[in-house]
């Protein structure tokens, strides 16, 4: 989207003084029995009559001409008159798209424009759409007319001017439209130094040396040396650079794709990857080591920094499931030892308050139902990093963790979760929302861009149109995320595993169940499955029913949904 154009500096232009393109001047035509009568006032497609001069055949040179009667003979179409080569979409069932603005019909002459869009112009009609992907007015069987930068008609109700071409990749990709917004929260830069009162001379400070050393060294074996802000980043030019080392202690028991999550969450946390947001989210599959990934970036961020030397986070929160918040205090001492780093457990005794006034214990652990809970007094609290772990929980917005989250001052979010994407788009939408909020647009514009063309290209009946456009979504939609997600799948620790052992083992049914297992599979439900004329779909009812009688015959359930197979089957007799 064109910023520089939008809708507040782009003021009606005067009469006459609309600006024609001299490269490119597209027409629309239809051929109609009023196509040589003058247009009347307020028809579609029809500029103002005042302040917008119609383009036909007399405002253009005699090539021109030529294409359009040739163009008028054939019917609806479109042709491009071009001053240096001429090339006629009359037969063509090409699309063409344009930026454009819209606003209320006026005759006022310095209007403001109302939004940005984007004008889709196909054999048979044209369809204004919202720089949200709305649908804002739709026009079929369009009269002759033109279409240039700065040409301005009316559609519906509204007024619409064309800005520029857009290509067709960028609209089938959804990059047209306003989405992509920057994290609010901007990448801190290190803190000036503190002013210092001059020194009576004796007593003088030593002069402070111009190199500052890297708290591991970058040159040892095995050093894990995480990237250097590069000429994205914005910092003072004074600011000194220091290689950010991972402490070996923690190094040496790394594996590849950890290594790999780390500098990825390192570079989204200081804002050094592209778009430079500061929240991600690490998706691996269960058991790749998310929390040793998430440990050391902590424990990294908690003494290091590459401005200055100086460390960048000096209060870290991790909010986790109730039955996971002891897990992480084991994997801390598993990882870094009690001596090293002991992290403060928000528990009946331990209360946010009390961590808050302490400052030896950085980390605070705390389940989502107590941070939801404390959730006013966390928000005082100055944390530079929030670790959410099976952060899936905050698939909705509305609920209460999400929202408190999303109120906390900190940018610096990690999402760790296996399952990003539990069942549908909206979902994931909520979560990259939260960790980086604005990412992908507003929820309305993200489901018009993305979600309902890409779920309606993979319908089966979709047509070829619907379905090159899904997957050109999918994949720009691919093209953001990865930005700021991280997957990799177990393929990653095959080589850490020992082989898979199958044993099959056989069991007799007991008496009970045996009896119960005749009752099912004798019903009238599951024989009319067996001889395939069942009309109903309770065929996983029984699968869960018989599965649940193989565990055990107290967990068949016969006071479940379905009356039907309820009357069918005659448990009582079991009693
Ligand atoms: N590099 C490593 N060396 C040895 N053990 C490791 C290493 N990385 C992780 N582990 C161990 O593997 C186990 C699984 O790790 P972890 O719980 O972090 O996985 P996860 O990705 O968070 O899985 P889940 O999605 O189930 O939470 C843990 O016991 C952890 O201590």
């Amino acid at each position: 989207m064109r910023r520089s154009l939008a809708p507040s500096q782009l003021p009606f232009k005067e009469e006459g003084v609309i600006k024609r393109s001299p490269s490119s001047i597209l027409v629309l035509i239809s051929k109609s029995k009023d196509d040589d009568k003058p247009p009347p006032m307020k028809r579609m497609f029809e500029a103002p009559v005042k302040n917008v001069p119609v383009i036909n055949s007399s405002t253009i040179d005699g090539e021109s001409k030529k294409l359009l009667s040739d163009s008028a003979d054939s019917g609806i179409g479109l042709a491009r008159v071009s001053n240096d080569n001429v090339s006629d979409f009359t037969q063509s069932s090409e699309t063409l798209y344009f930026s454009a603005v819209w606003g209320k019909q006026s005759n006022r002459k310095h209007k403001k424009w109302e939004g940005d869009g984007i004008l889709v112009v196909s054999k048979m009609c044209v369809t204004l759409i919202d720089s949200d992907g709305k649908e804002l007015g739709k026009l079929s069987n369009a009269k002759l007319k033109t279409f240039e930068s700065g040409e301005r008609f009316y559609l519906g109700s509204r007024e619409v001017e064309i800005l520029d071409p857009i290509s067709q990749s960028d609209f089938l990709k959804g990059r047209c439209f306003e989405r992509c917004q920057p994290s609010i929260f901007a990448l801190k830069p290190p803190r000036p130094a503190q002013f210092q009162l001059p020194v009576i001379s004796g007593n003088a400070q030593p002069i402070k040396s111009n190199i500052l050393k890297p708290r591991h060294n970058p040159e040892d074996k095995g050093a894990i040396v995480l990237p250097r802000p590069d000429s994205k980043v914005q910092f003072n030019s004074s600011t000194r650079i220091v290689d950010v080392v991972i402490d070996p202690f923690l190094g040496r028991h790394l594996r590849k794709h950890q290594i790999d999550g780390v500098i990825f969450m390192y570079e989204c946390f200081m804002g050094f990857r592209d778009g430079g947001s500061t929240g991600c989210i690490l998706a691996d599959s269960m058991g790749l080591g998310k929390t040793l990934q998430s440990i050391t970036l902590i424990w990294t961020m908690l003494h290091q920094g590459p401005f200055e030397g100086k460390p960048i986070a000096k209060r870290v929160m991790i909010i986790a499931p109730s039955s996971l918040v002891h897990n992480w205090e084991k994997e801390f001492q598993r990882w870094l030892g009690r001596e090293r780093l002991l992290p403060f457990v928000i528990d009946n005794k331990n209360k946010p308050t009390d961590y808050a006034k302490q400052f030896n214990r950085p980390v605070m652990i705390i389940s989502y139902e107590l941070f939801v809970r404390n959730a006013e007094i966390i928000e005082k609290i100055p944390f530079d990093l929030v670790v959410c772990d099976e952060a899936h929980r905050m698939k909705n917005l509305k609920v209460k963790k999400s929202e408190s989250l999303a109120r906390l001052d900190c940018g610096r979010r990690i999402f760790l979760t296996g399952t990003p994407i539990q069942n549908d788009l909206s979902e994931f939408f909520a979560l990259a929302d939260i960790v980086n909020p604005g990412i992908l647009g507003r929820p309305s514009a993200f489901k018009r861009i993305f979600e309902d063309p890409i779920n309606a290209s993979r319908l089966p009946d979709a047509s070829e149109d619907v379905r090159e456009i899904g997957e050109m979504r999918a994949q720009e939609l691919n093209e953001i995320i990865s930005k700021f997600v991280l997957r990799r799948t177990q393929d990653m620790i095959k080589e850490f595993l020992p082989p898979k052992i199958e044993n099959v083992v056989l069991c007799k049914a007991s008496q009970d169940q045996a009896v119960i297992y005749e009752e099912i599979t004798g019903c009238k439900g599951v024989r009319s499955i067996f001889i395939g004329c069942y009309s109903g779909c309770a065929h996983l009812y029984y699968i869960s029913l018989l599965r649940n009688l193989c565990n055990h015959p107290s967990l068949c359930n016969v006071t479940g949904n379905n009356e039907e197979d309820e009357r069918d089957v005659d448990f009582m007799k079991l009693r």
